[in-house]
C-alpha cells in the first residue's frame, strides 16, 4: 500500500501529541513535515517528549507546503488557524483533515464550493470520535419524536471555544429533522443573565469548563411523562483517533469536502 504524506499542525498539543503516536503505529502514514507556533526549523525528534520523527518543523504552511510532498494536512490547533489553514492546503490541493472548530454555514458553503472546484477531498470533524458520532445519530433520530431538547456539554477548563463544535453540531442534526420549537414556559425570565444557557433554534446549550474533564455530552429530550438521556464520555485524547485515522484514509478518495464524520462511517 503507498504511503500517505501527511502534515500535522500542532504536534505539541493535546491531540497532537496523540496523533503522532497514532502516526507512528500506523505503516501506510508518514509524517512528512509538522507546523507548530513555534521551533521553526527544528525536527519532532528534537522535542522533548515526542516521537523520534525526522519530519522539518515549519511556522508558517504557506512555506512548508511549498518546501515539503504532502497528500493531507491534519489540524488540530485553534479555531482561527484550523480555518487558514484549511484554505491555504485546498489551493495546493493538499487534502485537509481539520479538528478545529468555529465554521459557519457562510465558511462551510465557500470552502465546499473551493474543494470542488479544486476537485480536492476535504473532512472537518468536529468530533473524531466513533460514540461521540453515534451519539449525534442518536440524538437526531430521538428528536423526530420528542422534539424538546436541552445539550450539556462538559469539557477541560483549557477550552478556547464555548459552546463546543460537537454541540452546535448536534443541534443543527436536530434542526433538520424537527420544526422550532419553543422550550420552556412561554413567560420565563432569566433572573441571571445565561441561567437558560444559549439558544439555538429554541433549543438551550448549556457548556460546563471544569478541570478534570475531557470532553462529555448529555442530550435530554423532555416528553410528557418521560426523559431520555444520549450520553457519551471521551476519557482521554486517544479517543479521538481511530476517527483521526479513518478520515485521512477517506480523504484520498474523496473529491468534495465532507463536514461531520457521520458522513463517511457506513
Ligand atoms: N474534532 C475533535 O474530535 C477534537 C477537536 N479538538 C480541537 O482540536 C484543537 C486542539 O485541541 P488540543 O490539542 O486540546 O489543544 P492544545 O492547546 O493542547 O493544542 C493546540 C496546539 O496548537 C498549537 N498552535 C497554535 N497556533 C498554531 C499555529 N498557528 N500553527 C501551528 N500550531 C499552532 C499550540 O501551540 P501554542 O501552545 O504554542 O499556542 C498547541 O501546541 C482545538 O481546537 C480543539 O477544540 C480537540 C479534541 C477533539
Ligand atoms: O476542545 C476539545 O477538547 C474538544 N473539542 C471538540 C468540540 O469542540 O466539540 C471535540 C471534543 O468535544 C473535544
Amino acid at each position: 500500500m503507498e504511503k500517505i504524506r501527511i502534515v500535522l499542525a500542532g504536534p505539541r498539543g493535546k491531540m497532537g501529541t496523540e496523533a503522532l503516536k497514532m502516526i507512528e503505529s500506523t505503516p501506510h502514514f508518514e509524517l512528512a513535515a509538522a507546523v507548530d507556533s513555534r521551533n521553526g526549523g527544528k525536527r519532532i525528534k528534537d522535542i522533548v517528549g515526542l516521537p523520534s520523527f525526522e519530519a522539518l518543523i515549519y511556522e508558517d504552511l504557506h512555506v512548508c507546503l511549498d518546501e515539503t510532498v504532502a497528500d493531507v494536512l491534519i489540524d488540530l490547533t485553534k479555531p482561527e488557524i484550523g480555518k487558514k489553514h484549511l484554505e491555504i492546503a485546498l489551493e495546493r490541493n493538499v487534502r485537509p483533515v481539520i479538528g478545529t472548530t468555529g465554521f459557519s454555514d457562510e465558511d462551510l458553503r465557500r470552502l465546499s464550493d473551493l474543494a470542488a472546484d479544486r476537485q480536492t477531498g476535504a473532512i472537518i470533524a468536529p468530533n473524531f470520535a466513533i460514540g461521540a458520532i453515534l451519539m449525534m445519530k442518536f440524538s437526531q433520530m430521538a428528536a423526530k419524536y420528542l422534539p424538546h431538547v436541552e445539550i450539556i456539554e462538559k469539557h477541560h477548563d483549557q477550552k478556547l471555544d464555548a459552546p463546543s463544535g460537537t454541540a452546535l453540531k448536534t443541534a443543527q442534526l436536530i434542526t433538520e429533522v424537527r420544526e422550532s420549537v419553543k422550550q420552556g414556559h412561554p413567560e420565563e425570565t432569566e433572573d441571571l443573565p445565561g441561567a437558560r444557557g444559549a439558544e439555538l433554534d429554541g433549543m438551550r446549550i448549556h457548556s460546563v469548563r471544569l478541570p478534570g474533564l475531557v470532553a462529555h455530552q448529555e442530550v435530554i429530550f423532555g416528553g410528557e411523562g418521560q426523559t431520555l438521556t444520549i450520553k457519551h464520555d471521551s476519557m482521554n485524547r486517544a479517543s479521538f483517533m481511530p476517527g483521526v485515522k479513518l478520515a485521512v484514509e477517506r480523504v484520498m478518495k474523496i473529491d468534495q469536502l465532507v463536514y461531520g464524520l457521520e458522513n463517511i462511517i457506513e
